[in-house]
């Protein structure tokens, strides 16, 4: 379990990776969208990972029913209010959500700009509801190269005054971060900050390149950052943070063994490493239970568990006055 005392927070959890198997489910029978089973059970293990896949390719590939019914803004608008409304049942204090608009418009040709205003909208609506704080990400699916990336970036650099980063996600091995480097010029141009997934599909080198050439803040995952000590030391002494999603490095092979997750390294040489679900809805997960294998599977210690979540506090993208606000609201509440 986590510490009670601590806001429990989650800074890379996708948003278009978490749309509930019911509302896909409700959305494809709502637009005569066929799926390719006739029962519910039997659909799930379509868009929900069983066990492990093969690689980082065959997971993401879970994801795609998700944004293949998204057929209107109102639908784009229904799963980001309910990404807020599973945000606040799983306990969570904070988030950051994370989206890709294009990979959400792609297949029934949404403005990729409307999508981006449809995410807030939702988002909004949910956070009058729920008692949760969120922040938007905006991510570039790389998967789809670089144009696509451009127009991506345009559609979310149009609503930049909502969100608080930009991302680099998808297909790494294949799409390595030096074609984005243009992309990522115009981020930091706009005052956004860079969070990138790099050393999960890929080695250290495109996590230097995430930090040297994206300017990233933090590394999405980094689970290569372990075979490499001049690169630790680097992150350690510029407190470049890794968010760690235990459950989803074990679901794309990346780490065949929890219990041998680079994360004690990490945690052990006080890098600034937090721990985050990635794509609950896929994975069948919430983040109590990362907490939970963090304990009970790398046998992670109270202090252990407490300096994670002071971790996720510190990597934040909030400001410092947002920060305190949160630890002494939920010491207050407890
Ligand atoms: O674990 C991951 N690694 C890399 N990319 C991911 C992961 N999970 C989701 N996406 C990617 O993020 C976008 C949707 O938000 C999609 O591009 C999806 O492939
Ligand atoms: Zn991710």
């Amino acid at each position: 379990m986590n510490n009670s005392q601590l806001p429990l927070i989650d800074l890379h959890r996708h948003l278009d990776g978490n749309i509930r198997p019911k509302t896909i489910w409700a959305l494809a029978q709502q637009h005569n969208i066929v799926l390719p089973e006739t029962n519910f059970e039997a659909f799930i293990p379509h868009v929900q990972v069983q066990g492990s896949e093969s690689d980082l390719l065959a997971f993401l590939s879970k994801l795609d029913w998700g944004v293949a019914v998204l057929k209107t803004l109102d639908d784009c608008k229904r799963i980001a209010y309910e990404n807020v409304e599973d945000a606040f049942n799983a306990g969570i204090h904070y988030a950051e959500l994370r989206f890709s608009p294009y990979y959400m418009a792609m297949n029934n040709n949404l403005v990729i700009a409307d999508v981006v205003a449809a995410v807030i909208d939702g988002v909004n609506a949910a956070c009058k509801v729920y008692d949760v704080k969120i922040n938007l990400i905006g991510i570039l699916s790389r998967t789809f190269g670089v144009e696509k990336c451009q127009a991506e970036l345009d559609a979310l650099l149009a609503h930049k005054q909502h969100l608080v980063a930009v991302d680099l996600a998808g297909d790494e091995y294949n799409y390595p971060g030096e074609l984005f480097v243009e992309h990522f010029k115009q981020v930091q141009k706009a005052q956004l900050n860079a969070t990138i997934h790099a050393g999960e599909a890929a080695g250290p080198e495109s996590i230097w390149q995430a930090i040297n050439q994206l300017h990233a803040k933090r590394i999405g995952h980094g689970v290569a950052c372990h075979r490499d000590e001049k690169i630790m030391d680097y992150m350690l002494e510029h407190n470049i943070a890794i968010e760690s999603c235990l459950t989803s490095n074990f679901q794309t092979g990346t780490i065949k063994d929890l219990s041998q997750h680079p994360i004690k390294g990490f945690l052990a040489r006080g890098l600034l490493v937090c721990l985050n679900t990635d794509d609950p809805g896929v994975q069948g997960i919430e983040l109590k239970n990362e907490y939970n294998i963090a304990r009970n599977t790398l046998g992670f210690n109270d202090k252990d568990i407490k300096q994670l979540q002071e971790n996720s506090l510190k990597a934040s993208f909030l400001s410092d006055s947002e920060k305190a606000a949160l630890k002494q609201k939920v010491l207050v509440n407890n």
